[in-house]
């Protein structure tokens, strides 16, 4: 028979053991933990917001309690320090939300990690749609990021590297999952797991077969400054034996599976756990870099040369020379900004060897502006730049030309950047740039950036 929520919490989600008998309770059993999961399963969308709300709201932390044991800490704080200590103890144990215990014991049923993965990804979900606002669904997230934070940690991860004698299934994960370069077909990705590349993926025992995120890598001469080099159809016949064209391992695709694992830093890990793994395979390997595109720059763009932007042509966002050679080159009956709207909203420029010229100059200013200047709440606003350097990556070389695809013309110009692994400095580049918002860039991306401050009034 149907049974509401509330019944179904109720009996599902154990009341937290007095701070007396914590230790002392037996666990609740198996059957609460597979009903729970059986009938969250079953909700529709909305209704699993419904119930994750009740859940967080009422089958959380006690906060009567927390207050007077609050008082009581204040009260004892001149006593000596083992009633502290122990009152202390009490408050602790006081904060844990009462759904905890249940999400941790659901950890132990089979297929319950993943379970908790999926919740998390409806609670992140919920909130970032802002569906709801309630401050108990946050905290539900941040007890849910804690578990899994922990039971994901980089040592209970396994390193997996992914070939063409790797399992058909991981190879069709593999291809689905990539969300960089998107993935034609078995050609594409032979090649893209054959001679001078490498494919790396953490796995974990409680999701067997599922890659969790997953690294693709170049092994080249130098910092390739081009993805279709690196991702064109044919493969190389010869086999990976000339260790000398091996000194850069390029990094040019990243993407993470699982959507319940937002903020517990895979990539980041994963990216560490590869250098050290290629070092050891190549000792002589010294250059470590992205080739990553650079989603949303075109867009921002477009944002400033619309029409409702009074300043147009005066916003300094090309010279008065690159504005007439864009009126001359596109005959611009309308004001030269709609011009370039219009050319760079079409893409057919990249072709025209005549305004390829005459904007790169202005589009490599902009888009070192667009990565290095722009923020979001004092962090780079472009997603990708955010990642990089929060694991201290240096914003390096800004490629012209670097992915002449539709894709790539479309969502960046066609420009793609490098952010640089200096090694030595990524600990430090990545706390002054978490603490101080500090971006480490290259001389070529700072010399961008002062041409283009000289120019902008924006
Ligand atoms: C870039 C990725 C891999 C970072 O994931 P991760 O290291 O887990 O970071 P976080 O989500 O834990 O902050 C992830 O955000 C992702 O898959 N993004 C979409 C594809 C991409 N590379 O931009």
């Amino acid at each position: 028979p149907f049974k509401t929520m509330e019944e179904i919490l109720k009996r599902t989600v154990a009341p937290l053991p007095t701070y007396e008998m914590r230790d002392k309770s037996p666990p609740p059993p198996e059957s609460s933990s597979v009903e729970f999961m059986h009938f969250y399963k079953g909700l529709e969308k909305e209704e699993k917001m419904d119930f994750l709300d009740k859940l967080s709201q009422d089958f959380g932390v006690d906060h009567k309690g927390v207050s007077e044991l609050a008082g009581k800490v204040a009260e004892t704080q001149l006593r000596d320090l083992a009633t502290v200590l122990q009152v202390e103890d009490r408050l602790r144990y006081s904060l844990t939300p009462r759904y905890r215990q249940l999400l941790s014991h659901i950890s132990r049923v089979e297929g319950g990690v993943k379970f908790l993965v999926d919740l998390r990804a409806d609670v992140i979900e919920i909130i970032s749609s802002k569906a709801s606002e309630s401050p108990h669904i946050r905290d539900l997230n941040g007890t849910l990021k804690g578990l899994l934070s922990e039971w994901f940690s980089v040592g209970l991860l396994r390193l997996e590297r992914i070939t063409w004698q790797s399992p058909c299934e991981i190879l069709q994960k593999i291809s689905q999952y990539e969300a960089v370069h998107p993935v034609r077909n078995w050609t594409d990705i032979k090649r893209r797991v054959g001679p001078y590349r490498r494919c790396y993926a953490f796995t974990h025992a409680s999701m067997p077969g599922e890659p969790l995120v997953v690294l693709h890598v170049a092994l080249t001469e130098d910092i390739s400054n081009n993805i279709q080099a690196i991702v064109r159809e044919f493969a190389t016949l010869d086999s990976e034996e000339d260790v000398n064209k091996i000194n850069s391992a390029v990094f040019y695709s990243i993407s993470s599976t699982q959507a319940g694992l937002q903020g517990v830093e895979l990539g980041n890990y994963l990216i560490k756990r590869v250098v050290r793994k290629l070092q050891g395979e190549f000792p002589h390997l010294s250059q470590f870099s992205s080739l990553s595109p650079i989603p949303g720059f075109c867009a921002w763009l477009q944002g400033l040369l619309g029409p409702q932007r009074k300043e147009g042509r005066g916003a300094g966002l090309l010279t008065e020379q690159e504005w007439r050679e864009v009126e001359e080159a596109t005959g611009a009956r309308d004001t030269a900004a709609d011009a370039l709207r219009r050319l760079l909203a079409g893409g057919e420029w990249v072709r025209s060897e005549r305004l390829a010229r005459a904007l790169e100059p202005a589009l490599m200013r902009l888009c070192a502006w667009y990565l290095y200047g722009e923020k979001r709440r004092g962090y780079a606003l472009n997603p990708v730049a955010n990642f990089h350097l929060q694991n201290g990556a240096t914003m390096w070389r800004l490629n012209w030309q670097a992915d002449t695809s539709p894709r790539g013309v479309a969502g960046s110009c066609g420009v793609m950047v490098n952010y640089r692994y200096f090694l030595q400095e990524t600990s430090a580049n990545s706390a002054a740039y978490l603490q101080t918002k500090a971006v480490a860039a290259s001389d070529q991306i700072l010399g961008l950036v002062s041409q283009f401050q000289k120019n902008s009034k924006l």
